[in-house]
């Protein structure tokens, strides 16, 4: 049976190019075909896996410029049973398009926040009078040009061939190396893999000096910490949540006895997977 991957859609957008990467990296290794099912927003593609309607979402949760994608880490600490699997970083080119060919003319741009936070210098710079409006992807910005004869979106060039939209300028993102890490997830656990990502939440996490415990128990053992990032507990103003990836596997000894003392201190610990990820050029 063919693998199912829930992605942001519709067809044309990044997610869907990571999507499948990732599927053609499954037929390539593990002999699998694959199917491709766009869903309307990155919360949806998570609750498909979630509610076992496909096999793996795909989504973005890191980008170079812009940083990250709170949807995907939030999701990942509410639904503690989805797992990552494997990540997956592709580069991301940003093109303008409109079926209006004259700036001067232009008075919306229409396109996912992400794509608008890594163009915000370019757009600050040639269309600064214009009004940014978020879509739920760069490729739902396309249908919403059809109404707009003052609109322009931020999409890929693959996109405007697609939906036969003119290319105004291209390569606007703020850097030319910019870039988006995917994660696939899904329910297996992995025990193996060159990085971790865990979160975790602490009793008092509004005192000084906290989290020097924690992040002493990864630098004595010598444990590169890759990222880290605080997310909001909900709960109440100033509390959070810590999400922390690391170089290592979980069948190390020193990782293991790492995570065993970081449990002592923590409130609530989750470990969402230990997996390799593919670079795609
Ligand atoms: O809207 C899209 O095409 C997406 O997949 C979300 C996104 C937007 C910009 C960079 C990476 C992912």
């Amino acid at each position: 049976m063919a693998i199912s991957l829930a992605h942001l859609g519709p067809v044309g957008t990044y997610s869907e190019s990571a999507a499948s990467a990732y599927g053609e990296w499954l037929e390539t290794n593990q002999q699998q075909k694959f199917i491709l099912c766009p869903q309307p927003s990155i919360a949806l593609a998570l609750s498909a896996v979630a509610q076992k309607k496909v096999n793996y979402a795909v989504v973005p949760v890191e980008n170079s410029i812009e940083g990250t994608v709170n949807i995907t880490l939030d999701t990942l600490w509410q639904k503690k049973d989805l797992k990552i699997l494997r990540g997956l970083t592709i580069p991301i080119v940003h093109s303008l398009l409109s079926y209006n060919e004259d700036l001067a003319n232009i008075k919306t741009v229409y396109s996912h926040p992400q794509a608008l936070g890594q163009c915000q210098e370019w757009l600050a710079n040639n269309l600064p009078q214009v009004q940014l409006i978020a879509a739920n992807s760069t490729t739902e910005a396309l249908k919403l040009l059809k109404e707009d004869p003052t609109a322009c979106a931020i999409s890929s060039a693959r996109a405007a061939e697609i939906y036969h939209v003119p290319i105004l300028y291209s390569g606007i993102n703020d850097r030319p190396d910019n870039c988006t890490r995917f994660l696939v997830i899904g329910f297996e656990t992995n025990k193996f893999g060159s990085h971790i990502s865990l979160a975790f939440g602490l009793e008092k996490s509004n005192v000084p000096g906290v989290l020097v415990k924690p992040l002493q128990i990864f630098a004595e053992r010598e444990i590169n910490l890759c990222k880290i990032e605080s997310r909001p507990t909900k709960r109440s103003l100033g509390e959070y949540i810590f999400f922390i990836e690391l170089e290592g596997s979980l069948q190390e000894p020193k990782i293991q006895e790492a995570l065993a003392e970081l449990k002592q201190y923590t409130e609530v610990l989750s470990i969402f997977g230990n997996y390799d990820s593919i670079s795609v050029e």
